[in-house]
């Protein structure tokens, strides 16, 4: 696998975000996210999405890959903060296979 390699990149960001847990919140803007808290972190996420959305409705594919890697790295942040990890949520994804989203919203709806 290349050092590009999708799985590659976001597993060795995921081992950078732990390794961060301990970093001075001075040099690293990790550290400093996790010292400012929970809800700051989920603010960023917020943030990150709404700009993402915005440039999805506007069209502009760089635009987009950047807002994207901006909400995912914050997303995987959160996690961290969260004793989550990328591996969790594909358990919750592969566990989903085979379930229509609509099947699963008709089971949901009285
Ligand atoms: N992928 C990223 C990454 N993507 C975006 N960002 C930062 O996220 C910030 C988002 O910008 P904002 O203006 O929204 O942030 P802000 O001004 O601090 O926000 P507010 O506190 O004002 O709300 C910027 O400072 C970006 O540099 C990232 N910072 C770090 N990483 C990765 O995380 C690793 C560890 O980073 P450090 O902990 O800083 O060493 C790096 O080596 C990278 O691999």
């Amino acid at each position: 696998m290349s050092d590009t390699d999708t799985l590659t990149v976001l597993h060795r960001l995921s081992d950078l975000l732990k390794q961060r847990r301990t970093a001075d919140p001075e040099k690293s803007y990790v550290a400093r996210l996790y010292s400012r808290g929970t809800a700051k972190i989920a603010q960023k996420v917020g943030e990150e999405a709404v700009e993402l959305a915005i440039a999805a409705v506007q069209g502009d594919r760089d635009d987009i890959r950047g807002e994207a890697a901006d909400l995912l790295f914050h997303l995987m942040v959160l996690l961290e903060d969260a004793d989550l990890g990328l591996d969790d949520v594909a358990a919750e994804l592969a566990a989903r296979e085979n379930l229509s989203g609509l099947e699963e919203k008709r089971r949901r709806t009285p």
